[in-house]
């Protein structure tokens, strides 16, 4: 029994297909399982997670298979009035991670109507520091991921003129590496994760040519491992969610023909679970929402069958970021 009837593929051939049907049934069932403990100990990630869901699930083509007035209120329910800007989590504090998601989600939702813009707006700059570099909410943790949520948000609000475009770029520029890589803040080791947050960053802010695109290339180039997988750092472990920020940094640059396609692609496909759904890290491990989006997400970006495009930038459907005037030409 199991899943053959499902997905109508036979087991022995299952590491070899996207099992769209079977990934679509275990994000619909991550807000239902409200009784185990993992569903309490990930509550600060809430809405990150509903986006990563809804980003999966758009890219199979299966958006509506989430209930679109359900998460719009969820969304809601996590906006700060006070903060003026969203939280994880009702009742938790406001955080730029957290603002980004909600944007992003109302974006794809095509809800940004129940946005109160310039609150957010000023909520976001409020977090730009003297630096350069942006914090993550009101208690100053900086990390130039936070500076990417900052112009990515800005950007998909249509507001990207009110930022210090100047001054954002400089304390990126500060980040760069010997290895042509991008760290967490000055001084910070080059990490596939950071490299995608400064590159994506600087894309959207037309500053790419501040990157040093041969150097960098080979750097991301070089994380691609045998298995086909790629690592996050050099001497790590192959890992399918960061193929996904080594690949779209290197489709940025449009550099994606230096990865071998087919390695990566099996490599994603082998982490699949193929009773339950989901995507692992790698294979054998425990598949979680996070590794789904970013193995689909990777997969889209290497021109898997039946998949749609994602934009590298915003790690959005392209479709959507078309529609808002906002995609540069990308080698997909
Ligand atoms: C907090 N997170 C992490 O630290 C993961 C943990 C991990 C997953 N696989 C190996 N380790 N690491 C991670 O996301 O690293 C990639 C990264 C790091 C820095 C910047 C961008 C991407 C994960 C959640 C998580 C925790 C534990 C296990 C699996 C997922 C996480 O939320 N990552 C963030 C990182 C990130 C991606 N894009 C961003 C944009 C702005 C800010 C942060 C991010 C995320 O994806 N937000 O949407
Ligand atoms: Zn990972």
């Amino acid at each position: 029994a199991g899943n053959y009837e499902v997905t109508g593929i036979p087991p022995l051939i299952m590491s070899t297909h996207l099992l769209v049907p079977l990934h679509v049934k275990y994000i619909q069932g991550l807000g239902e399982s409200k009784d185990d403990l993992a569903y309490h100990l990930t509550a600060h990630l809430r809405l990150n997670a509903i986006y990563w869901g809804l980003t999966a699930l758009s890219i199979v083509n299966h958006q509506d298979a989430l209930d679109r007035d359900e998460m719009i209120e969820f969304v809601m329910s996590c906006w700060d009035e006070e903060a003026g800007a969203f939280g994880a989590h009702p009742n938790h504090d406001a955080h730029i991670l957290a603002t980004l998601s909600a944007i992003q989600i109302l974006v794809m939702q095509d809800a940004l109507d129940r946005l109160d813009v310039p609150k957010v707006v000023k909520f976001i700059l409020s977090l730009q520091q003297p630096s350069g570099v942006f914090a993550g909410d009101s208690f100053g943790e900086i990390d130039t991921r936070f500076s990417y949520c900052a112009v990515s948000a800005l950007s998909l609000l249509g507001r990207l003129h009110e930022l210090d475009i100047e001054k954002t770029t400089n304390y990126i520029i500060q980040c760069r590496n010997f290895d042509g890589g991008f760290g967490s803040c000055v001084g910070a080791e080059s990490h596939a994760g950071q490299v995608w947050v400064c590159v994506a960053a600087l894309a959207i802010m037309d500053r790419l040519d501040v990157v040093d695109v041969p150097t960098l290339a080979w750097w991301l180039a070089e994380r691609q491992l045998p298995s086909g997988g790629l690592n996050g750092r050099p001497e790590k472990l192959p890992d399918v969610c960061y193929s996904h920020w080594a690949l779209s940094s290197l489709a940025i640059l449009k550099k994606l023909s230096w990865i071998d396609a087919d390695r990566t692609i099996s490599f994603i496909l082998s982490a699949q679970d193929s009773e339950g759904g989901g995507i692992a890290d790698r294979a054998g491990d425990m598949v979680d929402v996070f590794h789904t989006v970013f193995g689909i997400a990777g997969l889209s970006l290497l021109g898997y069958p039946d998949l749609l495009d994602l934009d590298p930038v915003y790690c959005m459907p392209a479709a959507t970021i078309e529609k808002m005037g906002l995609r540069k030409d990308w080698q997909a």
